[in-house]
């Protein structure tokens, strides 16, 4: 065994209880093989391992000092076998010599050192009110368990009423903490990014009213763990709204950034959302399923229905701003070119133009991300990305039942998007301008409800640092041929 860790090459031959396992350490990778099949080998990366942890002898009463266990340890990790789960995992190691159980331990605990992104204390948010209300059973669940191994601290706050999260980030100091979570839904992250930004905007007398100023980037990256209805902002940054992947990303500390969009009255800043910002048909329904909330996420499909039935159409006008305002078809995965190469891009000076367009809509939807979901897999804006400055502005005319029909239909489709339907244009925008003409919906903001109709927004290249290695490719690619309605 040698001691200059920094280079370290271990080799050992452990057991785990039934079998004999040659495990190697070297180049950042843990391989193990049962040494009479090297086909059957494991190769483990040390940027997926939550914890080295020597065991403890089982001691025979509770009141009883713990002692350690000279010839077994536990290397706790994470895997994500398939599709975008990630699971946890353990492998309990065992030898005769207890130095080389203190080597293992000493040197791959050493090397994780390097890993200075990951977060140690969090402030984490409780939502117990939103989704099924067991934001708090899913913390104690999924969450408290794993920040345990990772030798997190983690000061858990419950939120008492709306906007609470919000008005503590402002007014609260958070010096001791290097990151902020939440448990809740897509309103509790808005929440929490719409703090962070005012809090900025506070430290640094930016006037968050005026559309022109540059909003300071907030210093803490954010954790999102699903405890909502439909969790889409979790579910297009992890690509699953599973809550150990989504605790898992946390704990690895990996960061990519996030777009978000600023959105005035003429006067003042109102909010900031993440998803989705939708006129219509989304902002009648997030309105009356609002007050439906004792249905549970249900409410959605009653509410959907029911606004379906009695849309009429809203004329307005939207003014696009943009340099680039045609959709690539590509899709935002882990490691996207598009969204790395607007990481310290200013959006400002680019040859942006107006373009106009006015009608009859059944809806207005501005998707800062592609709002896919577990009901919407691919998303009403399939193509737009987290961190490219550019948010997609999805033009549904207004048309007959039977196509809005149609365009629920593909909503919830895996095959085929809402694109290639004929009454429906996207734009990519930098900013852009609504103003109803006729009649009047209120918006849908990241799932809640904002009553201005006439609104301006702008978007804030990857203002927000989410923990996340991102979704992967494979999920987006499904080969399954079907008939598209
Ligand atoms: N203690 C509380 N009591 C009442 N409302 C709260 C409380 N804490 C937070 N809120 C508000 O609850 C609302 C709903 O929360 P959230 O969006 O997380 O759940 P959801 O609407 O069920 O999920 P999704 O937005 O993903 O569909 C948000 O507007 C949030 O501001």
């Amino acid at each position: 065994m040698t001691n200059d860790t920094q280079n370290s090459v271990l080799l050992t031959t452990f057991s785990t209880g039934k079998k004999l396992l040659r495990v190697i350490y070297h180049n950042d990778k843990i391989v193990w093989d049962n040494q009479k099949s090297s086909s059957e080998q494991y190769t483990l990366p040390l940027e997926n391992i939550i914890s080295v942890k020597q065991n403890y002898l089982a001691s025979g009463h509770p009141a009883e000092d713990q002692q350690l266990d000279p010839y077994r340890f536990t290397i706790h990790y994470a895997e994500r076998p398939k599709g975008a789960k990630w699971v946890y995992k353990k492998i309990v190691l065992k030898h005769t010599e207890q130095i080389q159980i203190l080597s293992w331990v000493k040197t791959l605990n050493f090397h994780l050192k390097n890993f200075i992104n990951r977060p140690k204390h969090i402030l984490l948010f409780v939502n117990p009110f939103g989704g099924k209300k067991n934001a708090m059973q899913i913390y104690e669940k999924y969450g408290k368990p794993l920040f345990s191994i990772a030798g997190m601290e983690v000061t858990v706050n419950v939120s008492q009423r709306k906007d609470q999260i919000k008005d503590f980030l402002i007014h609260h100091s958070l010096d001791m903490f290097d990151s902020v979570a939440c448990v809740g839904g897509d309103g509790t992250v808005s929440e929490l990014f719409n703090g962070l930004v005012l809090r900025e905007c506070k430290k640094h007398g930016v006037n968050a009213d005026d559309m022109d100023q540059v909003l300071p980037k907030p210093k803490l990256p954010i954790g999102i763990i699903p405890g909502g209805s439909t969790d889409t902002i979790a579910y297009c940054i992890h690509g699953t709204t599973d809550p150990t992947t989504a605790v898992l990303q946390i704990i690895f500390g990996d960061k990519l950034g996030l777009d978000l969009v600023s959105v005035y009255d003429e006067n003042s800043l109102l909010r900031l959302f993440a998803s989705v910002f939708s006129y219509g048909y989304l902002g009648d329904v997030a309105y009356h399923s609002d007050r439906l909330r004792w249905m549970g996420p249900h409410r959605y499909d009653y509410s959907g229905f029911k606004k379906l039935v009695s849309n009429k159409g809203y004329t307005g006008q939207l003014a696009i701003y943009s340099d680039q305002p045609k959709v690539t078809k590509e899709i935002c995965h882990e490691s996207c070119d598009k969204c790395l190469s607007n990481k310290n891009s200013k959006c400002d000076n680019l040859s942006c133009h107006w373009e106009i367009f006015e009608g009859k809509f059944f809806m207005v939807s501005a998707a800062n991300i592609s709002c896919a979901c577990s009901r919407s897999p691919k998303g009403i804006a399939p193509y737009s990305h987290l961190g490219d400055g550019l948010v997609h502005l999805v033009l549904v005319k207004h048309t007959s039942f039977i196509n809005n029909i149609r365009l629920l239909l593909r909503l919830s489709s895996k095959n085929s998007s809402v694109e290639d339907l004929p009454f429906v244009k996207t734009h990519c925008a930098r900013e852009f301008c609504f103003r109803a003409l006729e009649g009047a919906s209120k918006w849908n903001s990241d799932g809640e409800i904002q009553p201005q109709t006439n609104i301006r927004a702008k978007v804030r290249c990857q203002l927000l640092t989410i923990f996340s290695r991102g979704s992967p490719k494979e999920s987006e690619i499904d080969k399954v041929k079907c008939c598209a309605f």
